[in-house]
Formats: structure tokens, sequence, C-alpha cells
């Protein structure tokens, strides 16, 4: 573990570049020529600095169309570590946990958000890891009519918001089984949908596959007063038909709420999310946790890593790709932060057109493709010398 430890690349760059070399750094990183600094009202920094966490602002812009209007919206992505200690009740840590998220949801509203999202499995420490079932999965709760739903469909309706939050569900219609779920409620304050996360870890100490299986909802796509939305939920970032199947159904911008710890996947963190808006015309927003959480008791995970109580560093890192190319740099590693990015869906389109990679896909091919592929007696279609 080196001594010294990156808090935020883009202040690291922008405290040692020379102005010139910052600016071509900033090209090459993040594929943007002019500066994508958007300015936020002065009320939701000041909530950002009376609570303690980061806020910054980037907008993506797209050409001027002659027939359609610009469609710009405000998009909210919140990243945060738990509030109290694992040992307290679950009720208290949940509590403490929205207090700490309402703030920064008031300050998304202060900066005009019209869509807000959070991590992965928000409203908990990610107890996964244990694989134990006592207390975690009294953490689970009802998608639609849960606690944590009506307190946000509460919010989206006040700050005329679309909020998707991402839980641990309790599936009452079908014998109170849990999956891992992200829930839509439109800025109606209505309860819009669910996702539930299509694809499941098995690495390292992430040992969700002890709490629920692979998600049934297939790729839906939510179509809000602003924009077609979907949610990839964390490890799906790992497998691009996931992400390309929310494009085949229309999505403008795909949310990626995740939970993901440094020495496992941040070498790949920035390159997942950002592809997948190129390859799909889309735009993505990864969003990651921050923080290390501490746990009773000693688990391991057969990984040849010795017992040990503690899940961490998540290093959070939370930013937005654009069907472009381009991206917002990233929030900080360590602390909770909102960031809030400026986009006009036209862009999405004007992809489409320019790169033709929608028309170019061949999905056809790749149905008959996958369909070979699935079949028992598949046999790779490989050519050797005879
Ligand atoms: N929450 C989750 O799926 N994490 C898996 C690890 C990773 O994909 O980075």
């Amino acid at each position: 573990m080196s001594a010294f430890e990156l808090k935020n690349l883009n202040d690291c760059l922008e405290k040692h570049l020379p102005p010139d070399e910052l600016k071509e750094v900033k090209r090459i990183l993040y594929g943007v020529e002019e500066d994508q600094t958007l300015e936020l009202p002065t009320s939701a920094k000041d909530i950002a600095e009376q609570n303690g966490f980061d806020i910054k602002g980037y907008r993506f812009t797209a050409r001027e169309e002659q027939t359609r209007k610009r469609r710009i919206v405000r998009v909210g992505a919140i990243q945060n570590s738990i509030v109290i200690p694992t040992t307290a009740p679950i009720e208290k840590q949940r509590e403490a946990i929205w207090n700490k998220v309402k703030t920064m949801i008031k300050a998304a509203a202060e900066a005009g958000c019209n869509i807000v999202c959070t991590q992965e499995a928000w409203t908990m420490p990610f107890a996964f890891c244990t694989r134990e079932k006592f207390p975690w999965c009294e953490f689970a709760e009802e998608a639609e009519n849960g606690p944590t739903t009506k307190m946000l469909a509460e919010l989206a309706k006040a700050y005329n918001m679309v909020i998707i939050h991402s839980i641990l569900e309790r599936d009452m219609e079908h014998g109170e089984t849990i999956w891992n779920t992200a829930v839509v409620i439109s800025n109606s304050g209505r309860y819009l949908g669910k996702h539930r996360k299509n694809h499941i870890p098995r690495v390292g100490d992430f040992n969700e596959s002890t709490y629920y299986m692979e998600g049934n909802t297939g790729h839906p796509v939510f179509e809000t007063e602003f924009g077609k939305l979907a949610v990839n939920i964390c490890y799906g970032r790992h497998h691009p038909q996931n992400w390309m199947m929310f494009g085949l159904n229309g999505a403008e911008i795909v949310f990626n709420p995740s939970a993901t710890i440094g020495r496992l996947s941040e070498p790949l963190w920035s390159i997942e999310a950002r592809n997948a808006a190129i390859a799909n015309s889309y735009f993505t927003v990864p969003i990651n946790r921050v923080g290390t959480e501490q746990f009773p008791n000693e688990y391991t995970s057969g990984d040849g890593n010795k017992a040990h109580k503690e899940f961490g560093p998540f290093y959070g890192s939370s930013y937005v790709a654009a069907p472009d190319g381009s991206r917002t740099p990233s929030l900080s590693r360590d602390k909770d932060g909102l960031l809030v990015v400026e986009l006009d869906l036209n862009l999405c389109r004007q992809m489409k057109d320019f790169w033709g990679f929608r028309m170019t896909q061949r999905v056809p091919l790749y149905a008959e493709s996958f369909k070979k592929a699935s079949e028992h007696d598949f046999k790779p279609q490989i050519i050797k010398e005879t």
C-alpha cells in the first residue's frame, strides 16, 4: 500500500499542472475541448459546505438542431459513507443515512437537478461481505411500499425531481425473498417501477449471492419527463450485453449505482461505464460509495486473505460519461459528494447519426450467435491447422 493515497485525481492535476498543460491533459483525459464547469447556485454550495460534503458541477453540450429544441436536464449523483457504527440498531443506522442523504438531495434540488440517483444499497452498510443473515437482512424493505420509497416520494414531489434509489428489496409477493433492487420514483411523487440487479458477483468479499439471486425484471427503461432512464446495478457494469439491452430499449441515461473497492476494480472503473456510453450512444452515471465499514465479526471470503472485520475503502470516484466519449472529472475517492451534471439529451441521437453504432450493431447476427452459444452442445467457432 503506497504511503500517499490520492484523494481526487482532478484536484491533483489542477494543483500541479500549468494552465496550458492542464487544458491539454483534460482534453485527452476527459475528451473535452472547453472548460466544462457548471456554476452552481450559492444556496446549493452553502448546504454542501455546512454539511461537509463536496459539490461539483459540470456540463455537456450538443449541437443546436433546427427541428428539435434542446432537451436539457440536470442529473445529480450522490456518493456517501455510512454514518454510525454497524453495531447500532438497524433503524438507527438507516435513519442516520437518510438524514445525511436527504440534505444532499436538498442541495441537488437547490442546484436544479431534475433527476437524482443514489449509490447501491444506499440505506445500509455493504454487509454482504459477512455472509451473515442477521441482522443485515432486516435492512430489506418493500420496493413500492417500504419506508424509504415513501420518504423519498415526498421529496420527489416537493422538488419536482425523479429519484432513483437502490435498496435491498423484500419481495412480499414471492415468499418475502430478497433482491438487490433499484426503485424509480416519478417527479410527481408516484412509484414508477423497479429493476432488479441482473448480474450478481462472486469475487473478493462481494458475497452477495448468499443473499439474492440474479434479477428477473429484464432491462426496463423508465420514460420520465426528463428522459428515458435505466439502471445497471454495479457488477452488471462488467457485462457489455447488459448495457446494450438498456440501449436497445431506448435508454438515454443509464445510472450505475455501485459499491466497489480500490484494489479490486479501480483500474476498470473509469473505462467500463464510459465505453458503454460510447457503444450505446447514451449517458452513463457510475456512482460508488466511500468509506471503510467495520463489522462486528471477522469474516473470510475464501480468497486467501486473513479473517478481517473491515470492508473497504470504497473509492467513490463517481462521474458521468457522454455518448460522444467525453466525461466529467470524478468526485473524490474518499469524501461524500454530490455531482451535478447538465446535459442535452439530443446528444444521444446526434451520436447515433454520427457514428452509426446503433445502425451497424447487427442485432440479428448476435441474436443467432448468442442462441448457438447458449445451447448445451455449442461448438466454439475455431479454425485450426489440420
Ligand atoms: N456490488 C457489486 O456488485 N460489487 C462487485 C465488485 C465490482 O464489480 O466492482
